[in-house]
């Protein structure tokens, strides 16, 4: 593809050692309707990485994110080309289960989002949907297992068959997260996951995200350099559906490659 930013080429993704690679995108254009969002994008997310996805509003960073696991197959007018490659499948192949895909790949949303359920119930739901478990003292551990994970059983253990919706904002996003992990997943795509949140709930979600990422791939849109920097491993920049730059989070908060990136962390954009 024809470079149309200096110094932008279709390989600026492709930073990680094969075996460490999670998840690959290679030459993924994102159209809605005749409106192109995402250009030619090829990145590699690590295993056990951190990938924080940066770039001004409408730079197609959430865009990006839901075609990690078709969240985009929902909207009517979106058309995606290209690879996305999981351990080896590609998640576009027509004999992809896409139910097992987003257990493979789950996702946490800017607004915590609970089923109108039990606590219990939330974290339950999913083992039991995909046949996890079959013994209800095996699905009790489960939930433990998932709550505990989410830095959040001490706080429900003793009202677990009360409403999810009872829950402040920043207890539903941490619910939220251990939904999504109650059923093992590869990768966890958070979008904006802590927007909703006030800053101790921020803080106690940042907390979880460094202790999960010894055991999932994280990717996450955020809008705050900050919560980027403090987060993240690697950190990939965005500009007009394109992929400018990915590296190492310190390096492109301190010496970007790229004078996009340079005006949008110095705030000269965005
Ligand atoms: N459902 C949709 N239908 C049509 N166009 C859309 C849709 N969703 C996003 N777009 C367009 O795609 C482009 C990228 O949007 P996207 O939401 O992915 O950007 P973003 O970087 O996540 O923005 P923000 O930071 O504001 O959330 C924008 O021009 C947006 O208007």
């Amino acid at each position: 593809m024809e470079a149309v930013f200096e110094g932008w080429t279709s390989t600026v993704g492709k930073p990680t050692m094969d075996s460490d690679v999670r998840m690959s995108t290679r030459n993924v254009d994102v159209h809605y309707g005749d409106k192109q969002a995402i250009y030619g994008v090829d990145l590699d997310i690590g295993k056990n990485e951190v990938l924080a996805m940066i770039g001004p509003s409408g730079c197609g960073k959430s865009t990006f994110l839901r075609t990690l696991n078709r969240m985009n197959d929902t909207i009517d007018i979106c058309r995606i080309t290209g690879d996305i490659i999981l351990d080896g499948d590609n998640i576009y192949d027509k004999h992809m289960d896409v139910v097992n895909l987003r257990a493979r790949v789950g996702m946490v949303f800017q607004k915590p989002n609970p089923f109108p359920k039990s606590i219990y119930d939330n974290v339950a739901y999913g083992p039991k949907i995909h046949g996890l478990v079959t013994r209800r003292a095996e699905l009790d551990e489960v939930v433990e297992t998932a709550l505990r994970k989410a830095s959040i059983w001490d706080e429900v253990k003793d009202r677990l068959d009360q409403p999810a919706t009872g829950l402040s904002g920043g207890q539903q996003q941490r619910l939220c997260i251990a939904r999504t992990i109650a059923v093992s997943p590869e990768v966890i795509l958070m979008d904006e996951p802590c927007s909703a949140l006030d800053p101790i709930a921020t803080a106690r979600i940042e907390e979880l995200i460094a202790e999960l990422s010894e055991n999932y791939t994280i990717a996450i849109v955020t809008h705050s350099m900050q919560q980027a920097a403090r987060v993240s491993h690697r950190t990939a920049y965005f500009h007009l559906g394109r992929l400018i730059e990915v590296g190492k989070t310190d390096k492109i908060f301190t010496a970007p490659e790229h004078k996009l990136t340079e005006d949008y962390i110095t705030g000269r954009f965005g």
